[in-house]
C-alpha cells in the first residue's frame, strides 16, 4: 500500500457539518461517520491536530444573540467549540483514538488549556490533540484558528474539511453557475473575495507558506484521498 503524503497535518473540521440534516448541534451518525474517517487517518501514523468550528451551535443560539455585544457573542461561539471538541473526543474515545482537548480560553475543570510544547508533545506520542475556544480572541473564526495552530504545530498542510468539495468561483450554494478551482492562489483567493475560507486565514498561511487543501466531509473516503495525495479538492498555495 502507498504512503501518506504527509506525516503531520491541521485538520479544520466544519462545526455546521456535524449537525447533519438536523437544524442545529451535533447529529451522533454524522459525528460517528466523521471520527471513522479521522480513526482510519489516525491508524496510518499520520499526526493529526485538529481545530473544530462552532457554527452547530453557534447558529441554533444566534437568534437569541441578536443585539448582542460582538465580543460576547464571540465568546459564546468559542464556547461552542468547546462542546464540540468534547464530543469529538468522546466519540473518538470510543473507537479505541487518544485524544487531548486544548482550549485557548482558560475552563481549567472542563479542558486542560493549550499549552504549545504540551501539544507538540501529544502529537509526537500519536495522540491526536482537538484545539477548542478558536484563537481564544474575539473578532477571529475557527479558521484562522486552523492557520494558527497549523503554523505553530509545524503541519504541512491545513485540510478544511467542510460542506463543500472545493473552492468554486462564487458560492456553490447560491450560484448554480460556479465552477470548481482544481488548485488556486492566496493572491488570487483573496483578491477575488472567496468567502470559503476569511481573508485573515488566507493570509496567515500565505504567509507562512502554509498550504491549505479544501474538500468535502460529507464525501465518502475523501479524507483519506487527501491524505494519500490524490486528487481531490482544491489546493491553496503560494
Ligand atoms: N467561493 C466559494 N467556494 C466554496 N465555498 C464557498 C465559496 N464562497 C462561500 N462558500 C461557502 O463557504 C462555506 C464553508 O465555509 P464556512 O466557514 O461557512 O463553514 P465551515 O467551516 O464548514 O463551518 P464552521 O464555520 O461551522 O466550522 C461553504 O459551505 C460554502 O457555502
Ligand atoms: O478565534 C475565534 C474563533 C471563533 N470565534 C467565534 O466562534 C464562532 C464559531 O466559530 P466558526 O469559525 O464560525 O465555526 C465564530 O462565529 C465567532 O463568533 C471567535 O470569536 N474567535
Amino acid at each position: 500500500m502507498s504512503k501518506p503524503a504527509y506525516k503531520r497535518v491541521l485538520l479544520k473540521l466544519s462545526g455546521e457539518a456535524l449537525m447533519g440534516d438536523d437544524p442545529y448541534g451535533i447529529n451522533r451518525g454524522t459525528i460517528e461517520r466523521m471520527v471513522a474517517d479521522v480513526a482510519e487517518v489516525a491508524k496510518l501514523g499520520v499526526e493529526l491536530a485538529i481545530v473544530i468550528g462552532g457554527g452547530n451551535i453557534f447558529r441554533g443560539v444566534a437568534p437569541g444573540a441578536q443585539g448582542m455585544d460582538r465580543a460576547t457573542a464571540d465568546y459564546m461561539g468559542m464556547l461552542a467549540t468547546v462542546m464540540n471538541a468534547l464530543a469529538l473526543a468522546d466519540a473518538m474515545r470510543h473507537v479505541g483514538i487518544t485524544a487531548r482537548v486544548m482550549s485557548a480560553i482558560g475552563i481549567e475543570q472542563v479542558v486542560e488549556p493549550y499549552v504549545r510544547p504540551k501539544a507538540l508533545q501529544y502529537l509526537e506520542e500519536g495522540k491526536v490533540v482537538v484545539f477548542a475556544a478558536g484563537t481564544g480572541n474575539p473578532f477571529f473564526t475557527t479558521d484562522t484558528a486552523a492557520a494558527l495552530r497549523g503554523s505553530e504545530m509545524s503541519a504541512e498542510i491545513v485540510l478544511k474539511a467542510t460542506k463543500v468539495d472545493g473552492v468554486y468561483t462564487a458560492d456553490p450554494k447560491k450560484d448554480a453557475n460556479a465552477t470548481l478551482y482544481s488548485s488556486i492562489t492566496f493572491d488570487e483567493a483573496i483578491a477575488k473575495h472567496l468567502q470559503v475560507m476569511d481573508a485573515t486565514a488566507f493570509a496567515l498561511c500565505r504567509d507562512q507558506k502554509l498550504p491549505i487543501k479544501v474538500f468535502s466531509i460529507t464525501k465518502p473516503g475523501a479524507l483519506m484521498r487527501v491524505i494519500m495525495g490524490e486528487d481531490e479538492g482544491t489546493l491553496v498555495h503560494v
